[in-house]
């Protein structure tokens, strides 16, 4: 790689993709949604089009021009814009990659393909390569989210010798709830350098016991500022004060789930909570009655108003 590289750490923010009532993508939401993220959250790095932002569900036209929006108005302002280019097909996010980079964007990750799902990780390695090489000047993050790509081997197996065929790779960002293939990828990134990101919000905690280096989620949009109140704690070896507020993050999530918590009652959630107009889901995804929403959002801020 040609440059130096910002180390990604901290809470990075899965970003909503804000649509118009007819379903269109809504690019002006995206200034006053940086502010939010910065201002009320403290939050200054994004995710943009990835799960939380319906990025499967977008096209490749309107994923161009969400990045380049993202990265047009966070220039100056964010840390880090990193884009997620996993599709189905690899030309599309071939296409996505080229276009991150030259749009300015920090970093690129990809999902594996969940429809011909890779048969071992040599086969993904060789995707997410395959990717890199239309941005080899960008980090490359591999995104590990086996609940929704169906991919059945550990991501250790897939950092497993990486660096000897992609060199912009810089790390993974982990959805799942295997601790020993997450503390694997820990270890294994030590010596790289690399960034491990967790993606299960509320377990933050046991993943920052094994050295994770920041969280990628969707709760970081509203709860960015409890949880960096969290990781302080956990900084200054707090024990008893981070696991306090893991125990309240859990409560949370949990009486959001037992309500049906998905993309589309999040997105209205984010909604709620922060005033700016997200907008519907896109289909397969239903719009979440807003009363719901409102009882999710409620226990939001009180969570935020407690501390
Ligand atoms: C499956 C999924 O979308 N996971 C997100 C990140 O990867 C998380 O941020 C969750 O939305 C969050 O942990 C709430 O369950
Ligand atoms: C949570 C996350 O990282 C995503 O929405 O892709």
């Amino acid at each position: 790689m040609s440059r130096s590289i910002k180390k990604l750490t901290g809470l990075v923010a899965a970003t909503f993709t804000p649509l118009t009532a007819e379903g269109e993508i809504n690019l002006s939401v995206i200034g006053p949604y940086i502010d939010y993220l910065i201002e009320n959250q403290n939050v200054k790095s994004v995710f943009i089009n990835g799960t939380t932002g319906e990025g499967c569900s977008l096209t490749v036209d309107e994923r161009k021009q969400l990045a380049a929006v993202w990265c047009q108005h966070g220039k100056g302002k964010l840390e880090q814009v990193i884009v997620h280019v996993g599709c189905m097909s690899i030309k599309d996010s071939q296409e996505l990659a080229r276009h991150a980079a030259s749009i300015g964007a920090d970093g690129i990750a990809v999902i594996s393909p969940s429809y011909f799902i890779p048969v071992n990780a040599d086969a993904l390695r060789l995707f997410i390569k395959e990717v890199s090489t239309f941005a080899p000047d960008l980090p490359m993050y591999y995104y590990h989210i086996p609940s929704m790509t169906g991919v059945a081997f550990d991501a250790a197996d897939v950092l497993n010798g990486i660096e000897q065929v992609i060199p912009s790779f810089q790390g993974v960002k982990y959805t799942g709830t295997d601790l020993r293939d997450l503390g694997q990828c820990v270890c294994y990134s030590q010596s790289h350098n690399w960034s491990v990101l967790f993606g299960v919000d509320e377990q933050l905690l046991g993943a920052l016991v094994l050295g994770v280096h920041g969280a990628v989620g969707s709760t970081y949009n509203y709860l960015g500022c409890i949880v960096n109140k969290m990781l302080a704690a956990f900084d200054n070896g707090n024990h008893m004060q981070t696991r306090a507020l893991q125990f309240e993050f859990m409560e949370v999530i949990t009486f959001a789930k037992n309500l049906g918590f998905d993309v589309s009652v999040n997105k209205q959630v984010m909604s709620e909570v922060s005033g700016l107009a997200m907008g519907p889901p896109r289909l397969p995804l239903l719009p979440c009655p807003v009363s719901k929403a409102q009882a999710i959002a409620q226990k939001v801020k009180d969570f935020s108003q407690g501390h």
